[in-house]
């Protein structure tokens, strides 16, 4: 797009804005002031609850026109119910949960208002939502985000549309198992003392990749790597059938069955290979 093209976008977009009132519970988190900064820099007033704030909830909540839930999985239904009290039905709720079932369910049972599960696939470290992928679950009243909806779209986010019940079957596989096999060979690499900077030295590029995605990980706060993991139980029985799968393999490895390890590689490749 052209540069002036970009400007009369921009421009035309600044004269549509309505700026809104919105409170970020949690913001002051890394999500939460991620999100914070992206609305405010339009000219949004983001005002941010955080854990010591709940006596100035009544003011904080009850005038937003939307409120973000953007606090630990663990937290996040307690947070859910402990805000509804102070909204009224002209508020929009949402959430940034990297779980939905629960959260975006207590928010309909809760608010009796517009509600949508937003699950940002993404971390702290992008500095817009541009090229980023942010999945959404519609709950009630979805007109009511639009606005917020086309502000991701505008920057270059890409929208995915999905129930709570689908996207927290997918993210067993996108996030559980990931992180417990990061989590995994980082305490694997971390127990045999390997020299990270040395070692990256002499690395291909996918070695680097991994090492780099591993090293934002252990960035991350520990119970987010630790919640996606035990967030529900089918994901807890998903990472147990892994370390199965690496016993079966090893074996296999430790016995020297170059046969049976081919056999292996040969009979899955196949869904891999679109
Ligand atoms: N970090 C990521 O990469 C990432 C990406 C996508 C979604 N998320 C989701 O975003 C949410 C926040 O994650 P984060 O990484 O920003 O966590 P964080 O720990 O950095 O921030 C959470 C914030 O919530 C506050 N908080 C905790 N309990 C509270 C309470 N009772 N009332 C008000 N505030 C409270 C904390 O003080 C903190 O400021 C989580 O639900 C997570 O699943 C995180
Ligand atoms: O830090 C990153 O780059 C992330 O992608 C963070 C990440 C993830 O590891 O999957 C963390 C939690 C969210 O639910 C989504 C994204």
């Amino acid at each position: 797009m052209s540069l002036q093209s970009q400007l009369n976008l921009e421009f035309t977009s600044i004269n549509q804005i309505k700026f809104r009132r919105i409170t970020i519970i949690g913001g002051r988190g890394r999500m939460g002031k991620l999100f914070a900064e992206q609305l405010a820099a339009i000219g949004h007033q983001v005002n941010a609850l955080g854990q010591q704030d709940w006596d100035d909830a009544e003011q904080l909540l009850s005038q937003a026109e939307l409120v973000i839930i953007s606090v630990p999985i663990e937290y996040t239904v307690d947070v859910i119910k402990r805000a509804a009290k102070y909204l009224t039905p002209s508020t929009a709720l949402c959430d940034i949960t990297s779980i939905k079932i629960q959260p975006t369910q207590a928010m309909l049972t809760h608010h009796n208002g517009a509600v949508m599960g937003l699950h940002p696939m993404f971390g702290p470290s992008v500095s817009s939502f541009s090229e980023q992928k942010v999945v959404v679950c519609p709950g009630r009243n979805d007109d009511e985000f639009q606005w917020l909806l086309d502000l991701i779209e505008n920057q270059g986010g890409e929208l995915i549309t999905s129930t709570p019940e689908e996207h927290d079957e997918m993210m067993v596989f996108i996030q559980a198992t990931q992180h417990f096999y990061r989590f995994s060979l980082g305490v694997f690499f971390a127990q045999a003392n390997v020299d990270i900077e040395r070692s990256l030295l002499m690395s291909s590029p996918s070695y680097r990749q991994e090492i780099e995605i591993i090293k934002r990980l252990f960035r991350q706060n520990p119970s987010l790597c630790v919640d996606i993991m035990l967030a529900t139980e089918e994901r807890c029985q998903a990472i147990n059938d892994l370390a199965d799968t690496y016993g079966r393999l090893a074996k296999l490895v430790v016995n020297k069955d170059r046969e049976a390890l081919i056999k292996e590689f040969e009979k899955n490749k196949v869904i891999f290979s679109g």
